[in-house]
């Protein structure tokens, strides 16, 4: 596995991004959504960072299930609070397609949300991407599958405190060993 994000960079980066959005809100309320599961680390770190009057929820939105590539994006809002007429923030591990990101925020609009605006931790620089960037992000890292702080291959690696890259014979011996 090849660090490419260390805990201090992450600290320090989660710090930055905080503050980015606390300039953007200016103190006003706002709704916390986090994209459940690979968000949880990041989520619970910013939350903590931020200095206005929060809500936060959870949504869960998965399509790598078992694998490295987009498969069906499934989207279970049942355990997410009221979103109507509310300022909401969206906060995700990574936007690599775009397309998570992209059916939430039309899911979030579509429930009355007053506004929605989008933070990820990484954004990975890929040709076919959804247009609309992320309105606040973290790091741009390269095309590569990475894992750690909450970002998983087989539900494994969420709890490593760095962003690692997993190489293609890492991915098959997870694979062999966890799958
Ligand atoms: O920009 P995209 O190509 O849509 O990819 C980004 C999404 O992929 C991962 O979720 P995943 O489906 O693996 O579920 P998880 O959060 O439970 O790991 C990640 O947490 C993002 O939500
Ligand atoms: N763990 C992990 N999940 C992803 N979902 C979309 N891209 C990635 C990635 O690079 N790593």
């Amino acid at each position: 596995m090849r660090t490419l994000i260390t805990e201090t960079q992450l600290s320090a980066g989660v710090s930055q991004l905080a503050h980015e959005i606390d300039t953007h809100y200016q103190g006003r309320p706002i709704t916390v959504v986090a994209v459940l599961t690979g968000s949880v680390v990041l989520f619970a770190d910013l939350i903590r960072r931020l200095s206005m009057p929060q809500r936060v929820g959870v949504i869960q939105a998965s399509s790598y299930r078992g694998g490295t590539q987009a498969g069906e994006l499934v989207i279970d809002a049942k355990m997410l609070i009221d979103v109507k007429n509310r300022d909401v923030l969206l906060v995700d591990d990574i936007f690599d397609t775009g397309a998570t990101i992209a059916k939430l925020r039309k899911e979030l609009l579509s429930m009355d949300a007053a506004s929605v605006a989008t933070a990820v931790l990484l954004r990975k620089s890929r040709a076919d991407q959804h247009s609309r960037r992320p309105d606040f992000i973290a790091f741009e890292i390269p095309d590569e599958f990475v894992v750690g702080y909450g970002l998983d291959y087989l539900d494994m690696y969420r709890n490593l405190p760095y962003i690692a890259v997993l190489e293609p014979d890492e991915i098959a011996a997870t694979a062999a060993e966890f799958g």
